[in-house]
């Protein structure tokens, strides 16, 4: 059933994980992952380093197969579809992809040229509504400004905000952000959440899915989590139910409280 209060939602589920294990050598690095986002959805997934956080991501983007399990992406099956037609309507951000992106690129060719799949503009040619999309989405994400610098000289979270407007420039139906917070300071990560929550809040926009390890990170308005630990799934459904202090504590494996302010989460350590 699509969901009635969100008459542009697609039908069935966006990401649907079943039985899902990844295991490379003796090592499992996803066991026995069951998982559904539908389209008005908006998930955090939490855990701590190596829990496997970017290969659940990869799996999402079509970046990857299981080893045993189905893997269900925008209505087609992981192994049945060409990855290919599959990944233009999901958009990724990461670290990874983010180190493919040539320094000298310029900022408004690094946005524009991801309607045609390309990193950079090289070969391509692209149309007035192309241009005017790549625009609005640049003054969106406050870096319309730098569209004529190169890519390399914008500072860390200019590239951040930069990366989400170009993996949203396919108008995707599933966004994929990993750790679009790391490495940002104070100023830029509240400015990342106050333009996260907003993207959540928006009716049209895609179905979000953010990982992070900082609860601190997670905008208001997201509403469902899941938590990983040693590639198994601690906990998962709607955030209000999965964000406790007991959840967090056994996925990072010490005694934390957590404190919820306007919609904003903090945890530290348990005294
Ligand atoms: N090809 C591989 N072969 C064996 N182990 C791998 C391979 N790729 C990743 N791993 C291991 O799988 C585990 C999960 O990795 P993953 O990158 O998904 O974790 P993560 O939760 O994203 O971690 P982090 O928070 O540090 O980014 C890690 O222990 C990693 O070393």
């Amino acid at each position: 059933m699509g969901d009635v209060s969100n008459p542009g939602a697609p039908e069935g589920a966006v990401v649907r994980m079943t039985g899902v294990d990844v295991v490379r050598g003796q090592d499992h690095l996803l066991r026995g992952v069951d998982w559904s986002v539908e389209a008005d959805h908006r998930w955090v997934v939490l855990g701590p380093n190596g829990a496997g956080k970017t290969t659940l991501l990869q799996l999402a983007a079509a970046l990857m197969h299981p080893t045993r399990g189905e893997v269900r992406l925008l209505g087609e099956t992981l192994g049945a579809v060409d990855v290919f037609e599959l990944r233009p309507r999901i958009g990724l951000t990461s670290a990874s992809l983010a180190q493919r992106i040539s320094g000298a690129e310029r900022t408004g060719d690094v946005v524009v040229s991801a309607g045609y799949a390309v990193v950079g503009r090289w070969r391509e040619r692209y149309d007035v509504h192309d241009l005017t999309r790549a625009g609005l989405l640049m003054q969106q994400w406050g870096v319309a400004q730098y569209a004529h610098r190169p890519f390399g000289t914008l500072s860390e979270g200019e590239r951040k905000r930069t990366q989400i407007a170009r993996a949203l420039m396919p108008d995707p139906e599933l966004l994929l952000l990993d750790e679009p917070g790391a490495g940002l300071d104070l100023a830029g990560r509240e400015d990342l959440v106050g333009r996260l929550t907003d993207l959540a809040k928006y009716h049209y926009a895609p179905a979000q899915v953010l990982v992070t390890h900082h609860v601190e990170e997670i905008p208001p308005g997201y509403t469902h989590a899941l938590l990983l630990r040693d590639g198994e799934v601690v906990a998962a459904g709607a955030a209000d139910d999965v964000l406790t202090a007991a959840t967090l504590s056994d996925t990072f494996g010490l005694p934390l409280s957590l404190a919820r302010t306007d919609g904003r989460f903090t945890a530290r350590r348990a005294t």
